[in-house]
């Protein structure tokens, strides 16, 4: 399926989110307005606790907002019902996870052939997708090994194959690097980067880690649920 460019991968207007911690009422989000350009590797930053996951599952259609818009690769998500918005969140977004989030008793190939076998892809496209993307992040070799068989940049590796699997249109990754070494890290930065700008995929992702700040054609600031600043590393294609 194609689907025509979109303005922005990401629309956000005038959302709230609260949460309810018994009957104390936790700020998430306050007011946030941001688009975010596609084709492009934005980054999230903020202190822990400031709201940058509250807003990626916003943006991942994981929660919805009190008030406010949503808007994804062009698709307004309030205009959908729980079942379609799982639907679109399963073939329009991939996700990348700090603690990888593989299924363990799959391998894998099986762990990256899962979102193509739910979207009921026939069997030799599966196999001939599922190879490209373990060849494209380096891991065609350990295709039948387990996660416990596999180091955590090995996993992250997976999880990227994984999230790329449907041609979604946007990936987020949560802290993609916070439970890996600082060279490794570097390695999946960089992976990251390559997917975004070969595959033309949009890439979201929060992190205060500064490899991953450096990496950014731009960077979100948010401090106590709020958008604070934005900073612009590089146009499109400058880099
Ligand atoms: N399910 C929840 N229930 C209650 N409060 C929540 C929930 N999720 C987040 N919060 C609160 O919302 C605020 C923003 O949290 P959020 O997880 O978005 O921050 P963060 O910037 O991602 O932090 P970190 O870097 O530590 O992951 C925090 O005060 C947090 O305690």
């Amino acid at each position: 399926m194609s689907f025509p460019p979109v303005a922005n991968a990401v629309s956000i207007e005038r959302v709230h989110k609260n949460y309810l911690l018994g009957s104390v009422r936790v700020t998430g989000l306050v007011d946030v307005s941001v688009q975010i350009a596609p084709n492009r590797f934005t980054v999230l930053s903020g202190a822990s606790g400031s709201g940058k996951t509250t807003l990626l599952n916003m943006i991942g259609c994981i929660d919805r907002p009190d008030s406010g818009r949503v808007v994804v690769a062009g698709q307004d998500t309030a205009q959908l019902s729980d079942d379609a918005l799982s639907d679109f969140r399963a073939s329009r977004i991939g996700h990348i996870f700090q603690t990888f989030n593989l299924l363990p008793v799959l391998s894998a190939y099986e762990n990256v052939e899962y979102p193509l076998l739910m979207a009921r892809r026939p069997a030799r496209r599966r196999a001939a997708r599922v190879m490209e993307l373990l060849d494209a992040v380096g891991l065609a070799d350990k295709a039948r090994h387990r996660p416990g068989q596999l180091s955590g940049g090995q996993r992250q590796r997976v999880a990227i194959a994984r999230a790329l699997a449907r041609e979604p249109a946007l990936v987020l990754a949560d802290e993609p690097t916070a439970n890996l070494d600082s060279r490794t890290g570097d390695a999946i930065i960089a992976l990251m980067r390559r997917m975004q700008r070969e595959r033309r995929v949009s890439f979201v992702i929060s992190s205060h880690d500064p490899q991953v700040l450096g990496a950014a054609d731009e960077v979100i600031q948010i401090r106590d649920g709020a958008v604070v600043g934005r900073r612009e590393i590089a146009a499109e294609g400058a880099r």
